[in-house]
């Protein structure tokens, strides 16, 4: 049933310089889901990431967003979605209006859009500052405002709780749910486990570009409910010497 699938990847692999970054891996998400992608340092989390954002070229596979091929369809597909690289430095020289109006402007999306934004990211009352008095956590919500401008049916977020308090890590879950129960689709990297136990539906261990567990986190949840959650299984499945 490819139709009611978001985002279909098949068979998707990345190889540099006969490197192998990425194993052939697949999977698809449905509209209202959310998947995260754990892994540790040079699992592949941003390749995966950077692939479905169309910014590099699978070495094989194919992906489409809502039914059409990223590689016939750029356009279409780059307009269905809002990305969070994981490296991004805004401009320091913008206030964060300026900087978030600039990207507004790229994808036709309205002042008020922009100024709702500012407040559910806690940014609306510090607006007029320039990026050179924000904090690592304040440009991250920045950038996760910014992915989320033009309410595309798939986000794609890598490792945006990166520089978060517990207070706004808290509330990415809760507005990731929240895009969740408007119908996008949420896919977004993470060390932090606790983050994808609370905020994923679905998750995908990473290790060494190799695909260790793909599937439903509840699962993962009950068999590991007496031995750290998340935290237990991803020990389990991926620390374990192969
Ligand atoms: N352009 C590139 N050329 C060669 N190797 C690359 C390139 N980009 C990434 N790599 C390598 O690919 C592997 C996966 O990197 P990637 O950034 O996808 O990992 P990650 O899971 O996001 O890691 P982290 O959690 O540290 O951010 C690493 O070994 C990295 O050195």
């Amino acid at each position: 049933m490819p139709n009611s699938m978001l985002l279909q990847v098949r068979e998707v692999s990345k190889i540099v310089k006969s490197q192998t970054l990425l194993q052939p891996l697949s999977f698809s998400l449905q509209p209202g889901k959310v998947l995260a992608l754990c892994g540790g340092n040079g699992a592949g989390k941003s390749t995966l990431l950077r692939i479905t954002a169309g910014i590099i070229r699978p070495s094989s596979g194919e992906l489409t967003i809502q039914g059409l091929n990223w590689k016939q369809h750029r356009k279409k597909c780059a307009d269905g979605i809002g990305y969070m690289p994981d490296d991004f430095h805004f401009g320091d020289a913008l206030t964060a209006q300026e900087t978030i109006m600039f990207y507004a402007s790229l994808r036709n999306v309205s002042k008020q859009r922009v100024k709702e934004l500012l407040e559910l990211v806690g940014l609306d009352a510090v607006r007029s500052k320039k990026l050179t008095a924000f904090s690592k956590g304040m440009r991250q919500r920045l950038l996760f405002a910014q992915a989320l401008l033009a309410a595309p049916p798939l986000l794609i977020l890598d490792e945006p709780t990166n520089g978060l308090d517990p207070y706004w890590m808290r509330s990415f879950v809760t507005l990731v749910q929240q895009c969740a129960q408007a119908g996008q689709a949420v896919i977004f990297s993470t060390h932090q486990l606790d983050v994808a136990e609370q905020a994923a539906d679905e998750v995908i261990f990473l290790d060494t570009g190799h695909v260790r567990y793909q599937g439903a986190v509840l699962p993962l949840k009950e068999k590991y409910r007496y031995s750290g959650g998340l935290y237990g299984a991803f020990s389990d499945l991926v620390m374990q010497p192969s």
